[in-house]
């Protein structure tokens, strides 16, 4: 069986081996038809476009992304094709939850923010959404949920994106790219949104780029709409717009789920997959490396940023945009 795999998926070197006797690993952006066109599985990131394109007239008959998101993933065509695919659901949700919590930390350290006194929305409450919503009130905040799928099919406790648009301090995006569509996602934040905030909010975007317009986010920036913005994910990644890099309260390179232990769960994960596809017995051992925890002092949030502030990915990102995807190449993974 032969597999390709995406070379900057960490921990899977040696246990793929186990499972298949010709692997092959690439950047994910070099999968090229003539490449996959023997191979029987792709296990890939977000880098890898997997559409028709790519696929037609290949064996491949499995698609394993280390990911959460999938909308690199062209399903109607895979469906068609026969090829069974799948993502990795909540893998990184506690890094992208320690995130947004550092952000919030940081909003309320530096821009004066009294986070008990705020309302933060919260758009899209699946995996990622419900760990926000879970610290969100820990740590006091007053929290709205938005997500219509979940509303519409019976379950309690949202509100509509008018209602946050109207209500919120602090608007925080956890949905999927989801570009047509009655749950359409794509420039949800557009201007028709924008023109609804009343309340000055912070944005937050670490869901996918195009969720959020970017020359209209720019707009409400110079015009005070909102007060700021941090964002992990852009449009036309990694060609990302400057402008609004240099504009952001913070900008980092799409590493808002890069925490080792995330990493690892994605690892896993894709492998049980692959498994199951394929009736291998599932009997490799993933182990993270052991690692020394800084000693810690001072205040209990102060803590918190010791141990991860995104100011530091965003003083690389800005001195080195042009470097936004090696910097998520050789980044070190954080622990959560
Ligand atoms: N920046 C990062 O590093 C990073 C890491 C992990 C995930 N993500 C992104 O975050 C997204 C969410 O992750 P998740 O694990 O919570 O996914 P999930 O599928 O568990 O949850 C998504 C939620 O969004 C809701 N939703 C769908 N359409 C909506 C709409 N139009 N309006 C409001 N809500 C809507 C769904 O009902 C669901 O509850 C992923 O799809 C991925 O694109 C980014
Ligand atoms: O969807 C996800 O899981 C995240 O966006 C993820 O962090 C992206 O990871 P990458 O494709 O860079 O491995």
């Amino acid at each position: 069986m032969k597999v390709i795999v995406d070379n900057k998926i960490p921990y899977i070197k040696g246990l793929i081996e186990t499972l298949a006797e010709d692997v092959v690993y690439l950047p994910g952006k070099e999968f090229t038809p003539e490449i996959v066109k023997d191979a029987d599985a792709l296990l890939i990131r977000t880098r890898t476009l997997c559409n028709r394109q790519l696929l037609e007239g290949s064996k491949v008959r499995f698609i394993g992304t280390a990911t959460i998101g999938y909308d690199h993933i062209d399903t109607d065509y895979c469906q068609k094709a026969g090829i069974t695919w799948s993502n990795c659901p909540g893998c990184n949700a506690g890094a992208v939850e320690q995130y947004i919590h550092a952000a919030l930390l940081l909003l309320q350290q530096e821009k004066g923010i009294s986070l008990k006194e705020s309302c933060l929305g919260i758009i899209g409450v699946g995996h990622v959404g419900e760990r926000i919503h879970q610290m969100a009130e820990r740590i006091g905040i007053k929290v709205l949920l938005n997500d219509p799928p979940r509303a519409d099919a019976g379950e309690q406790g949202f509100t509509s994106l008018d209602t946050l648009a109207e209500q919120c301090d602090i608007l925080t995006f956890h949905t999927p790219l989801i570009r047509e569509g009655k749950y359409q996602t794509f420039h949800l934040a557009d201007r028709t949104f924008f023109q609804k905030l009343q309340r000055k909010p912070y944005l937050l975007n670490t869901s996918r780029g195009e969720v959020v317009e970017t020359e209209t986010l720019l707009e409400a920036l110079d015009t005070s709409t909102v007060a700021g913005a941090v964002i992990d994910v852009w449009e036309n990644e990694p060609h990302i717009n400057q402008e609004l890099l240099n504009k952001v309260f913070i900008g980092t390179p799409h590493i808002a789920g890069y925490s080792a232990d995330g990493k690892a769960n994605a690892t896993r994960m894709v492998l049980e997959s692959f498994c199951r596809f394929f009736h291998k017995p599932m009997n490799f051992h993933l182990t993270l490396p052991e690692i020394s925890r800084p000693t810690l002092s001072g205040e209990e949030d102060f803590q918190y940023l010791q141990q991860y502030n995104p100011h530091i990915d965003c003083e690389n990102l800005r001195a080195h945009p042009e470097r936004f995807e090696q910097l998520r190449g050789d980044y070190p993974l954080r622990r959560e």
